[in-house]
């Protein structure tokens, strides 16, 4: 009897497995780190072969916790990290190169040099709803293909093939080099600046602009149906594996925003905010990316447009492991209720420039309006009302967008058991902000997809019925205060910009 559906979340700072039963509620979780590997400044690295070593650990150790087999799943999930770009012999299964994370901003050049053949950072807006910027996985691939001896020649062959996360785990569990699946869905491709937002294929001719042979490239399903099963040696020998999406776009869909107008913001490593445009496909005038949200088997696609904040939860591991300020991520809530306030500090952790709305790629962090008054609780407040100003700036972006001010906000991800946070977020936006009782919802959104495909789940309906809130932060700043606080953030961003320059 297949009474659950299981969902593997590749992310940024770790793998897990999670276990969910017919009401979405989580039955069990296994969780590893791995290692960020840093080679330079700017540059961000994981290696491949340790996260897929730890997806096979992470699955057995789910499905031990909860005393089930291969057997009681109807099927698998999977939900990833976007843009982290991997390169591999698809003969022996060995990565080129390690994965580059998408915080790297390695590429700088390279997209200076494709904007120089006209258009700027425009260039490929309308084919692919993304602004020319380091975060996406395309220049990555060049990247690659330029700078790893012989890539270019063996990707010519039709040795070398490209995946982002989803499907280098898709690939290696449905056997790797031995039969292995090389397939991706449309929330992932969408994220490569290689896909067409309308037909959902490859585009030869920006493909052909950065050097990429077709044949290296996945094939690009649906976000929910068959794919394959998992290879026999395993701890999910023999299910389907029948969703893929995005994580962000899985948040999207695990918090059941599935009518045009619902959107949720997701507080993990960094924050990423996506609204449901339903069929239509929002080009914006304001610094959002337009993406797809998911295509569920042969439905029509479902579009959304995204804020995406590069460094929120990873500003709080900075604290931790760069500066050793706190001992765990939790530590720094009780810090800045030590204050009343920021003290007057602002931090812009524009670690990797800054992201939406601004894409500016030549700006660094930067701490301003220190004084000898402020202290380590004011810091500690500093930091996480980064999360929720820059936060602020993309649904202000988007209430621009879509003519819509938004009335509430979904929220979800690791940062949200931060309270002072939450109730900083309602204050500094003016609308509620509500948690539902699954945050844990990019995994939950991977399980519905695969749950779906598979019958487990019937329509969509089921979902809506599973959303539940658990809390509910109400706007208690006045207006004055609140637009103040906005105002002295916005001059602070400002001090980041013009940093990098060109022979940097
Ligand atoms: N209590 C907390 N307060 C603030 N930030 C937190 C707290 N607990 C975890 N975090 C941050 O949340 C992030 C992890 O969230 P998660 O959703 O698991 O990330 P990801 O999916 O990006 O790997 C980390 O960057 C961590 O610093
Ligand atoms: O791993 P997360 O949750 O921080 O998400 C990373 C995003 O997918 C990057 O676009």
């Amino acid at each position: 009897m297949t009474s659950y559906v299981a969902a593997i979340d590749q992310g940024t700072t770790s793998t897990r497995c999670m276990i969910f039963n017919h009401e979405g509620r989580v039955v069990s979780v296994d969780q590893r780190e791995h290692e960020q590997i840093f080679p330079k400044a700017g540059w961000v690295e994981h290696n491949a072969e340790e996260i897929w070593e730890n997806t096979r650990r992470v699955a057995a150790g789910a499905l031990a916790k909860a005393d089930l087999t291969a057997s009681d799943i109807a099927a698998v999930g999977i939900t990833n990290q976007r843009e982290t770009a991997l390169v591999w012999d698809k003969t022996t299964g060995k990565p080129v190169y390690n994965a580059i994370v998408w915080q790297d901003t390695r590429t700088d050049k390279i997209v200076t040099e494709l904007g120089n053949l006209g258009g700027g950072q425009e260039r490929y807006r309308e084919k692919v709803g993304l602004p020319l910027a380091t975060y996406f996985s395309g220049p990555k691939v060049k990247w690659i293909l330029d700078n790893v001896e012989g890539a270019r020649e063996k990707a010519e062959a039709g040795d070398l093939i490209f995946g982002n996360m989803d499907t280098w785990v898709l690939w290696n569990m449905t056997g790797g080099a031995d039969g292995g699946v090389h397939v991706t869905d449309p929330t992932n491709a969408s994220r490569t600046m290689l896909m067409d937002l309308d037909t959902l294929q490859w585009d030869a001719e920006i493909a052909g602009e950065m050097g990429i042979p077709l044949s290296m490239l996945p094939e690009i399903r649906s976000s929910s149906e068959e794919y394959g099963k998992v290879r026999e040696k395993g701890a999910l020998a023999g299910v389907p594996i029948a969703g893929i999406l995005g994580d962000q776009q899985a948040a999207t869909f695990g918090q059941a925003c599935l009518s045009p107008g619902e959107a949720k913001n997701t507080y993990g490593t960094g924050n990423f905010m996506l609204l449901n445009t339903g069929t239509e496909k929002v080009m914006s005038q304001n610094g959002l990316l337009t993406t797809v949200c998911y295509k569920i088997g042969s439905n029509d696609t479902i579009y959304a447009l995204e804020g995406s904040i590069a460094v929120t939860g990873s500003l709080v591991q900075w604290l931790r492991d760069n500066l050793g300020m706190i001992s765990t991520a939790a530590e720094i809530e009780e810090h800045a209720r030590s204050v009343e306030d920021n003290g007057g500090a602002y931090f812009v952790p524009a670690f990797s420039g800054l992201f939406a709305p601004y894409w500016r790629s030549d700006a660094r962090g930067a701490i301003v309006g220190l004084t000898r008054f402020v202290n380590k609780g004011h810091l500690a407040r500093a930091v996480l009302e980064a999360t929720a100003f820059q936060s602020r700036e993309v649904i202000d972006a988007m209430n621009a967008d879509s003519g819509v001010p938004l009335k509430s906000l979904k929220v979800d991800g690791g940062m949200v058991v931060n309270e002072l946070l939450m109730q900083f977020q309602a204050d500094i936006l003016g609308v509620p902000v509500i948690r539902p009782v699954v945050a844990e919802t990019t995994a939950l959104g991977a399980a519905y997809a695969a749950g779906l495909a598979v019958g487990f789940w019937k329509s969509e309906d089921d979902i809506r019925n599973n959303w539940a809130k658990d809390k509910q932060w109400d706007p208690s700043m006045d207006e004055a205060r609140r637009e103040s606080e906005y105002r002295n953030w916005k001059k602070a961003v400002t001090k980041t910009f013009d940093w990098v320059s060109e022979d940097d």
